[in-house]
């Protein structure tokens, strides 16, 4: 499944119910059992311990009934050796019972412990792959993606393999031993009664299963969607506080928000009644198990083909196995909400990344910085139209270049087909005659740097910022970045200088300042090629002038794209390319651009002066 197949508007995706078979889930997990093979035994080496001292109780039970009952001597008899004989079978049995009780706690623990650290385990490695693999996930996606909802899909499915785990093995694991032993060694003491409750074991496993696959999951399925629904409502109305706030719409983003939680309330409110009906049908199945089996052994006892002993053995039996089986039908509805808040999780297991490094990746020799576009042909997904078609294009090595043209021209996707945000449907793109889709993505990002439009910064110091791209710098270098950006003057004047917090996405800093910390990032990156986009365009004058004077120091020496809708600001790069509907059409410097008497760039150029 490529994760650029379809592309689905936020709400669409946001609301869309996956479904992955129940199989899959639990396979997804099992597989993880697996990697921890010690531990997984060691877990279940407690459990059969504890689940034969179960299995062995009644028995002994029963049989300590039997000589008690078989004793009739009152005191003051004759104590012959068969008195002896059923005063010794009884004090082992006794004896057996507590040695019981002791290896059902020790095993009871031990699988206690196995599990913690198999889970944890399990749970480590799921969070940190499933981050990595979500970090992966292509721009498109988290584009249609909220980040609330991708948080609240996995650490609800990361706590789901908690209860999974615990459900399945400490408690359906043993439960389905006790119901087989029990069957087992009641077959052997009266066929008849052992037939009866295997009939009826299976049976009832079959309902539990039926009942909350068919009738149960469904509407849990629906109520998670609308779970991950709410958490992303919520995320994108506190993320966009700011407007909110700015617009007086608090109230019609509760209102908003109050219409999910209702939707929530319905779903979440259909799936817990049917929960509590499929476990009252199942207690329903259970109390008729528990009549059953009393009135065969009662019968049994009237046609003298049980004693006591028999009939106390059942009745311990019929009562235990009554609570395993309440249990199990509350663990197999637990398993069924388990996978289906883990389905969304196992989604991102089974998405792949759509824009994948080399299985051998070539070493990445950037050092010129030369880009060439041969024959490329770009499609967004999704979309029919081709942006680019058959687009040559050379950037020589240490060149300053524009990228000019009207709105949704094609001027950004060519930087993005240049770090590779995107594979080219067609053709190729080389920097210093290296093919970029050769090479780690990493390695080729790490020799582009770039300004964007609106910097983002990580609510984290300063410094750390500003060390973004190279975190090994020491503090000198990152104060010498930060002056070369024109930066040291306003962190100086901050009273926690380069260890002041910023704020989530840096908004405790203005727009220019911003732009600053970005352009300190990009000197420490020290790349040989450097991307700005539009850096300047919504700053005022004096921010304007600082944020130019470090960019052209920056620009020494570096192959430079800018891309720039304020012609004013690249009238003195080497070279002007000009975009119209993803075609390249003018190519020049800006003196030969605008002597072009029926040219976009002129046209462009006379407007903008117009309204300057
Ligand atoms: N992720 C996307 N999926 C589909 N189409 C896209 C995507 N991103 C951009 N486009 C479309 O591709 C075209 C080129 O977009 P691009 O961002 O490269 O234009 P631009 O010249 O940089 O525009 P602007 O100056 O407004 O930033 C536009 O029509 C845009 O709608």
């Amino acid at each position: 499944m490529s994760e650029d197949s379809s592309v689905l508007s936020a709400q669409q995706r946001e609301g869309r119910k996956i479904d992955i078979p129940f199989t899959e889930v639990v396979g997804f997990v099992v597989r993880r059992w697996l990697d921890h093979p010690s531990l997984l035994a060691k877990t279940l080496a407690g459990v059969f311990m504890a689940t034969l001292a179960d299995i062995a109780t009644p028995v002994l039970a029963g049989r300590l009934v039997n000589d008690i009952s078989q004793h009739t001597a009152g005191p003051g008899a004759v104590v012959d050796k068969a008195l002896l004989a059923l005063r010794d079978d009884a004090t082992l049995m006794v004896t057996g019972l507590i040695v019981l009780g002791l290896v059902g706690l020790f095993g009871r623990r031990s699988s206690y412990i196995g599990i913690s650290h198999l889970t944890l385990a399990i749970m480590q490695r799921i969070a940190d792959t499933a981050f990595a693999r979500v970090q992966r996930f292509s721009t498109d996606w988290h584009a249609n993606t909220f980040a609330g909802s991708t948080v609240r899909r996995l650490t609800r499915g990361i706590w789901a393999i908690d209860t999974l785990d615990d459900t399945l093995l400490l408690l359906i694991v043993p439960e389905v031993l006790v119901l087989l032993g029990t069957t087992v060694v009641l077959a052997v003491r009266s066929p008849l009664m052992g037939a009866a409750l295997g009939i009826f074991v299976v049976l009832f496993a079959w309902l539990s299963i039926v009942l909350t696959l068919r009738y149960v999951a469904p509407t849990a399925r629906a109520a998670n969607a609308w779970d991950t629904k709410m958490g992303a409502a919520m995320a994108d109305a506190v993320t966009c506080n700011a407007v909110v706030r700015a617009f007086g719409a608090e109230a019609r983003e509760e209102k908003r928000l109050h219409r999910v939680i209702r939707g929530w309330r319905g779903r979440t409110l259909q799936t817990w009644i049917r929960g509590t009906n499929s476990a009252n049908l199942q207690a329903l199945a259970s109390l008729g198990m528990r009549m059953l089996m009393i009135g065969l052994a009662v019968w049994l006892w009237w046609q003298g083909k049980a004693g006591p002993g028999d009939i106390a053995y059942v009745l311990t039996m019929v009562f235990l196995i009554q609570g395993y089986l309440r249990d199990l039908g509350q663990q197999v509805s637990q398993v069924q909400r388990a996978v289906n808040e883990m389905e969304e999780l196992v989604a991102v297991f089974q998405r792949e990344p759509a824009i994948a490094d080399p299985v051998k990746p070539e070493a990445l020799n950037i050092k010129r910085g030369e880009i060439r576009f041969e024959h490329v042909r770009f499609c967004y997904p999704g979309q029919k139209k081709a942006l680019y078609e058959n687009l040559d294009l050379t950037i020589q090595a240490g060149s300053r270049v524009a990228l000019v043209g009207p709105s949704g021209s094609g001027k950004t996707t060519l930087t993005k087909l240049l770090q590779r945000l995107y594979d080219v449907t067609d053709g190729r793109v080389l920097v210093d005659g290296q093919n970029i889709a050769h090479v780690r993505q990493s390695d080729l990002r790490a020799r582009i740097a770039i300004v964007p439009q609106e910097p983002i910064l990580f609510h984290r110091t300063l410094a750390e910022n500003i060390a973004y791209a190279r975190p090994s710098a020491s503090r000198e270098e990152i104060e010498q970045a930060a002056a070369q950006a024109n930066a040291s003057s306003f962190i100086e004047r901050l009273p926690e200088g380069y260890d002041t917090m910023v704020g989530e996405r840096g908004v405790k800093l203005s727009g220019g300042e911003r732009q600053r910390v970005a352009i300190a990032r990009a000197f420490l990156a020290d790349a040989p090629i450097l991307v700005f986009d539009e850096a300047t365009s919504s700053l005022d004058s004096e921010s304007e002038a600082q944020v130019q004077d470090a960019m052209r120091r920056l620009m020494k020496d570096r192959t430079v794209i800018v891309i720039a809708h304020r012609l004013s600001t690249v009238v003195e790069l080497d070279r002007l390319l000009v975009f119209s509907q993803g075609e390249l059409r003018e190519d020049g410097t800006h003196a030969e651009l605008v002597a072009q008497e029926s040219g976009i760039y002129r046209r462009l150029y006379e407007l903008q002066s117009l309204e300057g």
